[in-house]
């Protein structure tokens, strides 16, 4: 990419879309083109067209989309799949009418079978059932994937899905209930932490409520008290971690030095599994995770585990072999990270 090169970042202010444009604008990149949801709502079909039809962006990273943790995908199904399938439909489709050089499509690693062999290599795309829990955002970015694909093999294009595994870092989400893990049990237990040494005000002002009987019942129904923190499910399931910034690093690393015919083996008879997965390659369980942050937090109290919620996918390693092949590998353990988001947390919340 040229650095005069135009860049449309969909999802700019994002976990990943932020650090994405942070990367950008730190390697000199300075023709970069954003719009917030609220400018340009890329499920609108006619919206996006005009836009692409006039800014004519050469390049474009599609980190928008609907996300959420375990429970938001499982409760809002539909919303997850209709916003995912046609913010995905609209951005890669008028990137080829408009004739874009190369695009970068976010996916995830949920695309996987629930059962799948660990670590989950790209070919097992497609092989078996998935996680009922998020399988609407799975079909979704199976749709992504498959998109891009057939572009590229029908018309030429240019474009490349990865697929990242569980991502943390800063301007994460910290809803208590629709957010993912990491950032969820961060806020659960910094707030029992707070509860537990009575700074009473330090709770309101996280919350925003006037009374702290209030804030006390509300943070009841998350199972978080002065002596405990609630953690959903059996704390089994093992998740993989990757800061934010290192997945931004490598989509940059992807879009510079990558093209889509990098991303198969030549030779074969059928093009398929031309995404590339991005993760660490090194997983911890839910309780390993859970301890870490109340360790990093500081809290005294106990972590209750309760079974009635879901634990979705027990395990969900990425084989990285062929994004290491490329070239590109991560920077950031997890411990490290959990600091940096939670001190980030502590001055941006
Ligand atoms: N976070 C994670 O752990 C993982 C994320 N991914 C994928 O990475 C990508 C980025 O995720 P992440 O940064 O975490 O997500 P965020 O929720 O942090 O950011 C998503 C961005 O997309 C924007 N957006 C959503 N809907 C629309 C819309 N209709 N029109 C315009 N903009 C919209 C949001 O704007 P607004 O907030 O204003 O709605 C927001 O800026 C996604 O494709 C996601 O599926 C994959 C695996 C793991
Ligand atoms: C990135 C990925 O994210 C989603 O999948 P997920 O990995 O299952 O997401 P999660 O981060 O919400 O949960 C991980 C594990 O952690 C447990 N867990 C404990 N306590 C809390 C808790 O307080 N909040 C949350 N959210 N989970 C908790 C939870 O029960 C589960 O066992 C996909 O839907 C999809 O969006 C996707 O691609």
């Amino acid at each position: 990419m040229d650095k005069n090169a135009k860049i449309y970042i969909a999802g700019h202010r994002g976990l990943v879309g932020s650090a994405i444009l942070d990367n950008l604008r730190s390697k000199g990149y300075s023709n970069i083109i954003t719009r917030t949801h609220k400018e340009l709502d890329l499920v609108n079909q006619t919206d996006v067209a005009k836009f692409f039809s006039a800014e004519k962006p050469e390049y474009v990273f599609l980190a928008a989309a609907k996300v959420g943790g375990i429970i938001a995908n499982n409760v809002y199904r539909a919303d997850f799949i209709y916003e995912n399938m046609m913010i995905q439909n609209n951005v890669i489709h008028q990137s080829y009418q408009n004739k874009v050089k190369k695009l970068l499509f976010l996916g995830s690693t949920c695309i996987y079978p629930k059962n799948a062999p660990q670590p989950m290599k790209e070919e097992y795309l497609l092989t078996d059932t998935l996680e009922y829990t998020n399988e609407p955002y799975a079909i979704a970015k199976i749709a992504g994937i498959k998109m891009c694909e057939s572009y590229n093999l029908q018309y030429g294009s240019n474009f490349i899905s990865v697929m990242p595994t569980n991502l943390y870092g800063p301007n994460d989400n910290f809803d208590l209930e629709k957010s993912h893990v990491l950032p969820a049990l961060i806020r659960k237990i910094y707030l029992a932490k707070l509860l537990s040494e009575s700074r009473y005000e330090e709770v309101l002002k996280d919350l925003q409520v006037d009374n702290i009987d209030e804030a006390e019942n509300y943070l009841n129904t998350f199972g978080v008290s002065k002596n405990s923190v609630e953690i959903w499910g059996s704390g089994k399931p093992k998740r993989e971690f990757l800061w934010s910034k290192d997945m931004a690093d490598a989509c940059v690393f992807i879009m510079e030095n990558r093209d889509f015919k990098d991303t198969y083996e030549n030779g074969k008879k059928e093009i398929r599994n031309t995404h590339i997965n991005i993760g660490t390659g090194k997983d911890v369980s839910i309780k390993e995770l859970a301890e870490t942050i109340k360790q990093v937090i500081g809290f005294k109290g106990n972590l209750v585990f309760n079974t009635d919620k879901p634990d979705g996918t027990m395990r969900k390693l990425t084989d990285v072999s062929k994004l290491n092949s490329l070239g590109w590998r991560h920077t950031v353990e997890l411990e490290k990270g959990i600091e940096t988001v939670y001190d980030w947390y502590l001055t941006n919340k």
